[in-house]
């Protein structure tokens, strides 16, 4: 799909294509529709990332909660979205040893203790020892910190699945 056709779609299609491009936040998708036409894949994560800086805190740390812990119960249980499931296999989060599963669930449950949101890290641009590394290092950050850490995070996160949707169709449109 180019961004001509993205432009095309209409905001139901749009919404069930673009819907999850942050994590359960489908509300981003169907609000940046309005700001079609846009005229690159950047102006579209562009307005993504504007409605996010616009939201208050509290909205912020919203989109944060959306986000299912790394190696966390929805991955045992087979819950997690498509995207996620990808995204987390591929830094081996489902493949630790029990002694890096126990140490993840502490860890990830001393930051909700401490921040009131989950820790959040693009999973794909990292392995499972600088996803250690980052949750042990950032829980001794401030929660303003890692309220505008773990949003730069999610839109990492997003600008992957982004490309994954319009550019991978664009080698196939040769
Ligand atoms: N808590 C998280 O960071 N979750 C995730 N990061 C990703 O890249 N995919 C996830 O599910």
């Amino acid at each position: 799909m180019d961004i001509t056709a993205v432009n095309a779609l209409n905001y139901e299609d749009f919404v069930s294509i673009f819907g999850n491009v942050v994590e359960k936040c489908p509300i981003i998708t169907a609000a940046v529709w309005s700001r079609r036409p846009f005229v690159t894949l950047n102006a579209l994560e562009a307005a993504i990332s504007e409605f996010i800086d616009d939201l208050p805190e509290s909205g912020k740390e919203g989109i944060l909660r959306c986000h299912p812990d790394l190696a966390g119960r929805d991955l045992q249980s087979g819950t997690l979205t498509r995207e996620s499931r990808e995204e987390q296999a591929r830094a081996g989060m489902d493949a630790l040893s029990s002694g890096e599963a126990s140490r993840m669930s502490r860890l990830n449950e001393e930051y909700k203790t401490r921040f009131g949101f989950p820790f959040v890290i693009c999973a794909r641009m990292n392995d499972k020892a600088n996803i250690l590394r980052q949750l042990t290092e950032r829980c001794g950050n401030e929660r303003a910190v890692e309220r505008e850490r773990g949003i730069e995070e999610v839109k990492k996160i997003c600008r992957l699945r982004l490309q994954g949707l319009v550019l991978c169709d664009a080698p196939n449109k040769l």
